[in-house]
């Protein structure tokens, strides 16, 4: 698959800057727009810190899906403007892949119906590293025999949501081969709110925000006698992009939404 027309929304963010790089040094896909809140209009090199590519701003998202003609969108926004751009995408038949996370169960069901129902591909990952994709999958092999299990993320300081979508991801996947069951004493309480963490079926999931991280899971495993810990650290966002190029590719011989890049991957 060569010369894949693509839209890139957030092109200023952490994560879209990073794939306008990618973009730019790769052979398979080609900027055609832009999808930001400022800039209407201009190209992308006119941007103070955005690299040298001649593809056109829109801030009016519906503009530019209906105008341009592309291949797939690119979405590293917010959870609200995530879903709104997969969604008009999606009607327009611009296949989405979204790494943005913080989408609702309601929202996934309806952008997986509306993507079947127009036969439009999309994928949505809660995490484009094949690390962190590796460590889901360990991590739900591991809990068929270990059913006793925390998720610990860490994330930078500037991420607006909590639990992040990898360790939701993480618990459902776990939540496949474990019984739910509720951990720890049955008699335990919490003497200060939340101290015990996000509960998913009696798994707890812990959140940690702090300047200086990038993206990191520990995933613990107690039994008898001994603790697993699988473990994956994003040390910088080059780390995701291998995953969007994938998922960019793949999208388009997709007809239905896949949630998750490890149904790409081989
Ligand atoms: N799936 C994955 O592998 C990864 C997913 N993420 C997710 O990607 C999303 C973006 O993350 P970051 O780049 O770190 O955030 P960021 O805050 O650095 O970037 C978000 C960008 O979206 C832009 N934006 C906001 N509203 C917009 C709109 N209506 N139209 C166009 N652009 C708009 C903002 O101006 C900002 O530049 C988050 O949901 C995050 O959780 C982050 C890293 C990896
Ligand atoms: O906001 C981030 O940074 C990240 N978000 C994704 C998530 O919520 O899981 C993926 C990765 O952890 C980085």
């Amino acid at each position: 698959m060569s010369n894949i027309k693509a839209i890139v929304a957030g092109p200023r963010g952490k994560m879209g800057s990073e794939a306008l790089k990618m973009i730019q040094n790769q052979s398979t896909l080609s900027l055609v727009a832009c999808i930001d809140r400022m800039n209407d209009g201009m190209v992308v090199k006119e941007v103070e810190g955005l690299p040298d590519m001649d593809a056109v701003i829109y801030t009016d998202a519906a503009k530019c899906l209906s105008e341009v003609e592309a291949d797939v969108l690119i979405d590293l926004t917010t959870p609200e403007n995530g879903y709104t751009h997969a969604k008009l995408a999606i009607e327009n038949g611009v296949r989405p892949v979204v790494g943005t996370t913080g989408f609702t169960n309601e929202e996934l069901t309806e952008l997986t119906e509306l993507a079947s129902e127009k036969r439009v591909g999309t994928v949505i990952a809660p995490n484009f590293a094949i690390g962190a994709v590796l460590m889901m999958q360990f991590s739900k092999w591991a809990a068929k025999h270990f059913p006793e299990v925390e998720i610990i993320e860490k994330h930078h300081d500037q991420k607006l949501d909590a639990p992040s979508g990898t360790a939701i991801k993480t618990a459902e996947l776990i939540k496949e081969v474990r019984e739910s069951h509720k951990q720890g004493h049955e008699n335990e309480t919490e003497t200060l709110q939340g101290a015990r963490g996000a509960d998913v079926e009696g798994m707890k999931i812990h959140s940690m925000r702090l300047p200086g991280l990038v993206a990191h899971q520990e995933v613990v495993f107690g039994g008898l006698g001994e603790t697993l810990t699988v473990k994956h650290d994003s040390i910088h966002r080059a780390s995701f992009m291998s995953g969007v190029k994938l998922a960019a590719e793949r999208v388009m011989d997709l007809d239905i939404l896949v949630y998750g890049l490890e149904h790409l991957l081989d």
